[in-house]
């Protein structure tokens, strides 16, 4: 019979594997690619000295991954859902945003959003106004906005995080780390202080790690981001994550209407009188264009 576990931590081609009896070991993959994430089910071939090759992983509820032309990058494997953190400060990416809905949707998980470092109240209102247009764009959507003073209290994330397999992904300083030390006493996740000019962060969480909360819940941090490749979905599966052109589509002239340059698109012409935010358009654009 061979040992089975958990992937706990990826670091690069080398995982720490918790498998089922509690031992924590090292796992290594087979050839060349890093094939495995953090929430990976694995089996393990013979045990030397605490390592041992990875041989497979179970098949995946969801896999959470970026890519560019050049390469895939694994975030989370089995997550039922995206916390994604931003703060009102340094400024975030609202692209960003959109493009974390595309990849949870694709998944079929469901994305959180934690607005973090409220203390921070001259920049509240910019930030609140920054997530305006998607709590319209998923009105046919559930989409948790939950309001975060993470260096004193994270109790308002713990409602949505029970019996879920959340990973925290936002870009550097939002604080993901803040709230898994928060989270997980001793989880000891690096923290840093911004110590120069606003909006500088350099990331310093350098690997997925997953932490159980309870017997029915965990938690995946994971590194900063600053980009979220989609270059393995398709037309159809980014529009997907575009849940308020759902029900314009069907009224564009073109069936395969791309909504840019085509004439009579209902899309365009839903931009034009303000039912669709141009932000939210801005970055249907960014992430088809690739
Ligand atoms: N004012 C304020 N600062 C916070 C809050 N939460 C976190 N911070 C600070 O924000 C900075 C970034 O927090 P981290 O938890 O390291 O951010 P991170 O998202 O894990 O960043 P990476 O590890 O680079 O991905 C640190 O200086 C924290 O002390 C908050 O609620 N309010
Ligand atoms: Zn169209």
């Amino acid at each position: 019979m061979s040992l089975t576990g958990i992937v706990t931590a990826a670091f690069g081609r080398h995982y720490e594997i918790t498998l089922d009896d509690g031992r924590v070991v090292n796992g290594i993959p087979r050839g060349k690619k890093s094939p495995y994430a953090c929430g990976d089910r694995v089996s393990l071939g013979p045990l030397h000295d605490s390592e041992a090759q990875i041989l497979t992983h179970a098949p995946r509820k969801s896999l959470l991954y970026r890519s560019d032309e050049w390469k895939q990058k694994l975030i989370a494997a089995n997550a039922t859902q995206i916390v994604l953190v931003v703060a009102t400060e340094p400024g975030f990416s609202d692209e960003l945003i959109s493009r974390a809905f595309v990849a949870a949707l694709h998944e079929q998980m469901r994305v959180v959003i934690a607005l973090n470092k409220v203390d921070l109240a001259d920049r509240l209102a910019g930030a609140r106004a920054q997530l305006a247009p998607f709590i319209a764009a998923f009105a046919s959507v559930d989409l948790p906005i939950v309001e975060l003073h993470a260096h004193t209290d994270v109790t308002p994330l713990l409602p949505w995080l029970a019996g879920q397999l959340s990973v925290l992904v936002g870009q550097s300083g939002m604080g993901k780390s803040t709230i898994t030390n928060a989270l997980v006493p001793g989880a000891g996740a690096a923290t840093r202080e911004i110590s120069t000019a606003l909006d500088s962060g350099k990331h310093t969480t350098t690997h997925a790690r997953l932490y159980r909360l309870d017997d029915n819940s965990g938690l995946i941090d994971s590194p900063g981001l600053q980009e979220f490749g989609l270059g393995h979905l398709s037309f159809g599966e980014i529009e997907h994550g575009f849940p308020e052109f759902r029900a314009l589509v069907a009224g564009c002239r073109f069936r395969d209407c791309r909504h840019r340059n085509e004439p009579d698109c209902a899309v365009k012409q839903a931009l034009a009188t303000g039912e669709i935010d141009p932000r939210r358009y801005a970055h249907f654009l960014a992430i088809t264009g690739r």
